[in-house]
């Protein structure tokens, strides 16, 4: 049976999700997740492959629904005001792909247009300038090297000034030198505009430097959550990396929990 909750209930924070679950079938993707997150504020969602992180992130972005509990951001129920709170949201990720046989300029001022934005050329110019790559702006979008696609992905997560931003492994195809730059304009990103940003990667050094908190998810549930050194000292790693490498290969007492059939 789906939970209501009562508006008068739901938290001041810019985004609420409570004990939400998502099963596909008998199997149960993500159990009972409860996350909150403030404007200014970069939460790291870390888990080993198969976490439940894509999923989590899907339900926040509408694109499927929960199989219980709730989510709101902006004060605001998704169930019931989705198109209100994904025009103050966006999202980056290496799964979905912009239409490939545009080029880029003319990708990103379609994706302006649909976000209402008020200048979409100028717009889309001084984006491709924050992200260095103006020099793709004439480029067929299919024929992109994945790490200038992640960028251009980046550009339109950008578009509409989100206040809720959701990176899914920003820096999965990047190289150090970039990887290390779009870190950097997430943090400016952070400084200047104050979204609440969710925050996937694989690579513990974009956790450690980006995220104020991070939640770890393990078989769809928060295993431990906290600043990076806190969850570092809770499971006596010496650093985010080996306890990563610790919680994949069950070496915490007590960890291994199967996911839930029913
Ligand atoms: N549509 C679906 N139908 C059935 N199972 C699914 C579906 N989508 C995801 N899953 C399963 O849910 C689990 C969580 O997947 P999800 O993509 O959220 O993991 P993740 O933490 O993002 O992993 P990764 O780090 O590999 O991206 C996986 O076991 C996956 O196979």
């Amino acid at each position: 049976m789906r939970m209501h909750r009562c508006s008068s209930i739901v938290s001041d924070a810019l985004l609420s999700i409570q004990k939400i679950v998502k099963k596909f079938g008998d199997f149960t993707a993500v159990d009972g997740v409860t996350l909150e997150a403030n404007a200014g504020e970069t939460v790291g969602l870390l888990g080993v492959n198969g976490a439940g992180k894509t999923t989590l992130m899907n339900m926040i972005l509408g694109l499927i629904t929960p199989t219980d509990g709730s989510i709101h951001a902006f004060g605001m129920d998704l169930a019931k005001h989705r198109i209100a709170i994904l025009e103050r949201t966006n999202f980056c990720t290496t799964y979905a792909t912009l239409p490939g046989n545009l080029k880029v300029h003319h990708n990103l001022e379609i994706f302006a247009r649909l976000y209402q934005v008020k200048h979409p050329k100028q717009k889309v110019a001084d984006l491709l300038d924050l992200l260095e790559i103006s020099r793709l702006a004439d480029k067929i979008t299919g024929q992109l090297s994945a790490g200038e696609s992640t960028r251009v992905n980046l550009a339109k997560a950008l578009l509409n000034d989100p206040e809720l931003l959701l990176l899914d492994e920003p820096t999965a195809s990047l190289d150090p030198d970039i990887a290390d730059k779009v870190r950097k304009l997430v943090r400016r990103i952070q400084r200047e505009r104050h979204p609440a940003i969710l925050y996937t990667s694989h690579n513990m050094r974009d956790i450690e430097e980006v995220c104020d908190r991070v939640l770890f998810l393990h078989e769809g549930s928060i295993l431990a959550e906290g600043t990076a050194d806190q969850i570092t000292e809770q499971f006596q790693g010496k650093d985010l990396d080996e306890v990563f490498i610790k919680i994949a290969r069950d070496e915490v007492p007590g960890l291994a929990k199967p996911r839930s059939d029913t």
